[in-house]
């Protein structure tokens, strides 16, 4: 179903929704840390999704021991290295990995610019060492308030030539966009792309808020934009881009199954929607399923995983010539 003579991409992907398991343990152990369990087996109910969850809100409690580890910027360092580690043995080309520096950096007080630093040097590393390509993009974890948010945005604008685009992800109901005019402003002026998270559980209204009043040129989920024609013909017309996480929306109950998911509509609409992870390490799958399972499941046909994956590629925040240079890359690979 992935077409090998094209890049596999993913473009939603939170590096700390995607801590291993065996590293929480490995991290708990070195810093003496008291974890809920004390083997592989009996630890992955805690960290990872076992049955579909009521509500967002539940669904993100379960991202929590993996930051809660991050004793050190060293351990910091070593889950951003890990995950283009994950990114290369699951077949991907190019990776955006985003992350939330204070979520990170909240439970042991770390230095958060030093988080922003530590991903940004592990994420360095592992492209180099595994010859994966990957951009990064900032999280404004929005569940923490506005003045939380500030502080995000001042770490990552600290290394602002090390991050490529701005988001908003938590509790899209409680701190709606609105809340987040200033921050996106101040990230456009920095040159940053600009995606974020809306219509997963809200509706399209929050999608509409965030491309008029924020900037989005890309939204994560915007499951709820079928409720909408106008704004269905508006995404198709300029070219806003989906990023779909099709496991991911059934485990936060936002979307009652796969066969019910919009996806395959979008696609039938001319949207420009790919298929991507989300949270890959709490949610117990990868690319490779959403691929080869997930993405059948809901419906799509062949040509249109293609097309999906297609559009990964144009919805990327590269340039024309980046993207060119990744597709001859896999072409001669
Ligand atoms: O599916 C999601 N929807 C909304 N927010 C999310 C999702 N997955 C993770 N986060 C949020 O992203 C930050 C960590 O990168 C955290 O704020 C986490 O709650
Ligand atoms: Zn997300």
């Amino acid at each position: 179903m992935i077409d090998i003579n094209l890049p596999l991409t993913d473009v939603h992907r939170h590096l700390d929704g995607n801590i291993r398991a065996q590293t929480i343990l490995d991290l708990g152990r070195q810093y003496n840390l008291a974890l809920p369990a004390t083997t592989l087996e009996t630890l992955l109910p805690h960290v990872q999704v076992t049955s579909n969850e009521p509500d967002l809100v539940s669904f993100l409690s379960k991202l929590d021991w993996g930051v809660k580890v991050l004793a050190s910027l060293d351990a910091v360092r070593r889950v951003a290295y890990e995950n283009i580690e994950d990114a290369a043995r699951n077949g991907l080309h190019y990776v955006e990995l985003r992350f939330s520096p204070r979520y990170m950096a909240m439970t042991h007080q770390l230095p958060v610019d030093g988080v922003v630093e530590a991903v940004i040097a592990g994420v360095k590393e592992g492209c180099r060492v595994f010859n994966v390509d990957a951009r990064l993009i900032g999280i404004m974890s929005r569940t923490f308030g506005e003045a939380a948010c500030e502080e995000e945005l001042n770490a990552l604008l600290a290394h602002r030539d090390g991050i490529t685009a701005l988001d908003l992800a938590g509790d899209e109901l409680g701190f709606p966009g609105h809340l987040f005019l200033d921050h996106f402003s101040r990230a456009r002026d920095a040159g940053w792309r600009i995606t974020v998270h809306a219509g997963e559980a809200a509706g399209p209204e929050s999608i509409w808020q965030a491309i008029r009043d924020l900037g989005a040129e890309r939204i994560g989920h915007g499951v709820k934009a079928v409720q909408d024609p106008a704004l269905m013909d508006f995404l198709a017309e300029k070219r806003i881009g989906i990023e779909s996480c099709l496991t991911s929306n059934i485990q936060t109950s936002t979307v009652p199954s796969l066969a019910q998911h919009p996806l395959k509509t979008f696609l039938e609409h001319g949207v420009l929607a790919s298929i991507n992870t989300d949270d890959p390490a709490v949610q117990g799958i990868d690319i490779q399923h959403e691929y080869h399972t997930a993405a059948p499941a809901a419906g799509l046909s062949k040509a249109q995983i293609r097309q999906a994956q297609i559009n990964g590629l144009e919805m990327a925040f590269l340039t024309a010539a980046e993207k060119q240079a990744l597709f001859a890359r896999v072409k001669q690979a």
